[in-house]
Formats: structure tokens, C-alpha cells, sequence
């Protein structure tokens, strides 16, 4: 495993559907992690809020806006001789306003909570995914080879105390 010097900050949200045991996910159309179904997110920009970023980002790539956010995770995952992790902060609504419309990046999507497509998501989210479900609060890293699929080293924990605002690195 290569030293780790420094992390970037992405975001992570969900808009479920909880009466209906639904989820809203999107195929993401380019660049990293392309061809996989993902909630929506990405970089947190220099002069916004972790929080901020996340608004803007739901907004941006599934053309839909929500008036709460819950943080409901802390994820860091490492890929093998890349110096910098990335910092995932997750976040889950229940509400929103808009449709759901395909952007440059995503193509939106809603999944019963029974038929989570797995198979075409990273590899990592099968194990935290569920906890997020079921209303509980995680943090984890993830160790991955350079194929960004292999895991050789994670750790999953469910938290009933409040998130950490980051992972110490
Ligand atoms: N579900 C899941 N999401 C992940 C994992 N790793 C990871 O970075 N993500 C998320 C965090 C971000 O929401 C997204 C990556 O953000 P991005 O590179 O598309 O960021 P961006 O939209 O700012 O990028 P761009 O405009 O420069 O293309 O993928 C993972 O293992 N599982």
C-alpha cells in the first residue's frame, strides 16, 4: 500500500423514496467511475461548503433540488501508488422538488430497495449501502488495487454517535 500524503473532498447523495422503498440512482456517462450506477456527487470547490457542494452537485447532474440533507456517511478509499484518497461524504434525502432529468454526466433511474443493481456499482457499496437503508449512520475505508476494483483492505463500522466532520488521515 502506497503512503498516503493527502485526500480530496467529494460528495454522495441519495434521494430515496422510503414510502415506496425506492432509490434514485444514476448511470454515470463519463469519466470516473463511468458505466456504473452511483448516487450523484463529486468534487467539493474551493469556495463552498462540504454541504454546499453537495446542493449544487444534485442539482447540477439529476436537475433536482432538496431543502434537507442528512449526512449519513464518512468513506475514504485509497488506490494503490495514488498518494491522494478520497474523502466521500454521503449524504440522503427524502424529499425533493423537480423530475429527475438525464444531465451530461448521469442518466437517472429509480430501483426498488430489492433490486439494488449490485453488479454495475462499485464494488464497495454492497457492504454500506444496506446500513444507509436501514437509517443507521457508517464510516469505512476501502484499500483498492490500481484496477479500482480489488479490495485489499477495508473497514466498516456503524456509528449511533455523530459522524466525524472528516477522516484524520
Ligand atoms: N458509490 C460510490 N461512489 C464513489 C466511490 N468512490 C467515489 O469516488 N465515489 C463517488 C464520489 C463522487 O460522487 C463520484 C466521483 O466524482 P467525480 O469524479 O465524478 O466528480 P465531478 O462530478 O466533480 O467530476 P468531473 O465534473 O470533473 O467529471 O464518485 C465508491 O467506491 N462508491
Amino acid at each position: 500500500m502506497s503512503t498516503i500524503t493527502g485526500k480530496k473532498q467529494l460528495t454522495l447523495i441519495f434521494v430515496l423514496d422510503e414510502s415506496n422503498k425506492k432509490i434514485l440512482l444514476g448511470m454515470k456517462k463519463r469519466g470516473f467511475g463511468h458505466g456504473k450506477f452511483n448516487g450523484f456527487g463529486g468534487k467539493v470547490e474551493k469556495d463552498e461548503t462540504i454541504l454546499e457542494g453537495a446542493h449544487r452537485e444534485l442539482e447540477e447532474e439529476a436537475f433536482v433540488t432538496t431543502p434537507e440533507l442528512h449526512r449519513v456517511g464518512l468513506l475514504l478509499f485509497t488506490f494503490e501508488n495514488d498518494p491522494k484518497a478520497l474523502e466521500v461524504h454521503v449524504f440522503k434525502t427524502n424529499t425533493y422538488n423537480g423530475e429527475p432529468k438525464e444531465s451530461e454526466e448521469m442518466r437517472p433511474e429509480w430501483f426498488s430497495y430489492d433490486a439494488i443493481p449490485y453488479d454495475t456499482m462499485w464494488y464497495d457499496d454492497q457492504y454500506w449501502l444496506p446500513i444507509m437503508l436501514q437509517d443507521k449512520h457508517f464510516i469505512g475505508r476501502f484499500d483498492f488495487k490500481e484496477d479500482q476494483t480489488t479490495i485489499i483492505n477495508e473497514e466498516l463500522k456503524t456509528i449511533d454517535t455523530e459522524l466525524p466532520s472528516e477522516w484524520e488521515l
